[in-house]
């Protein structure tokens, strides 16, 4: 077990909470979820990493988010976005616009359908899932330029980019797509990894290599063990997830 454990506060959907809260274990990290606007102050003050997904949004959880957010800029900690559906209505999109507005992020993680809407393409998406194949460098560095971010769009090819280069990671597992909340996963624990080590994009890139490698081997594991399910598949991966915080 590492020494430092460091605190990652958590403001995301109740579809994937759970899950994402034992990889940021998993992972070396600590996490609290915490959404009352009446606390999020004080627990961002005591925190080293701010998660904000809107994957299951409300004007309440914006409120805490931006509250959240002003405080973790105020004192520099990392500030992860995961625009979890931004594509499938006009008020998750509104949410984003006016986080994106009111607080900097240091990096922003969706899928490529996601990340397509920010970067003002239509990719006619109408769920959290992508259908997305391709986005250029030039979209994700403008991206980037605008949102001062490093900008993280997954697939089966995953690319990471700032301002100035760009990073492909390959994915770790066709199975990924069929358990929910593995980009939510890979969200937490780019919050750790960022808590540990501040603003790189190589820290965010390291972050997707750790999470993928862990996911094929999930894959392989499924396999050894003659499983074919989503739950045994999930199980593996957390199990996967949990080797670097030992
Ligand atoms: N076809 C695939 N082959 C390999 N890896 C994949 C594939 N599709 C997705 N992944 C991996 O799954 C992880 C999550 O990416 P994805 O784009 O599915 O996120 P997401 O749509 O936000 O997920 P969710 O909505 O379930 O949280 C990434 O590490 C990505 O590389
Ligand atoms: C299915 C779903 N709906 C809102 S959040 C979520 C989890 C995957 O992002």
């Amino acid at each position: 077990m590492k020494n430092i454990r460091p605190l990652v506060h958590l403001i995301s959907n109740e579809v994937t909470l759970n899950n994402v809260v034992n990889v940021i274990l998993g992972a070396g990290g600590r996490a609290i979820c915490a959404t009352a606007v009446e606390e999020v102050f004080e627990i961002t003050s005591n925190s080293k990493a701010l998660v904000l997904n809107i994957g299951v949004p409300s004007k309440e959880k914006l409120k805490a988010m931006l509250i959240a957010g002003k405080r973790a800029n105020e004192i520099g900690i990392p500030v992860v976005l995961d625009p979890v559906g931004v594509g499938a209505s006009a008020f998750r999109h509104s949410i984003v616009n006016e986080l994106l507005e009111k607080v900097s992020f240091t990096c922003i993680k969706g899928n490529k359908s996601e990340i397509a809407k920010l970067c003002g393409i239509n990719s006619n998406a109408v769920g959290v899932d992508s259908n997305v194949t391709e986005l250029c460098h030039k979209d994700l560095k403008l991206l980037s330029d605008k949102t001062g971010a490093i900008i993280a769009a997954t697939g089966e090819v995953n690319i990471i980019s700032d301002q100035n280069t760009i990073t492909k990671i390959p994915g770790g597992s066709k199975l990924l797509d069929i358990i929910t909340g593995s980009g939510c996963m890979l969200t937490g624990i780019i919050g750790v990894f960022l808590a540990e080590e501040n603003n790189y994009k190589e820290t965010v890139v390291s972050a997707f290599s750790y999470f993928n490698t862990a996911a094929k081997q999930a894959e392989l594991d499924l396999i050894a063990k003659g499983q074919n399910g989503t739950g045994s598949y999930l199980i593996n991966l957390l199990d996967r997830l949990s080797e670097r915080g030992k």
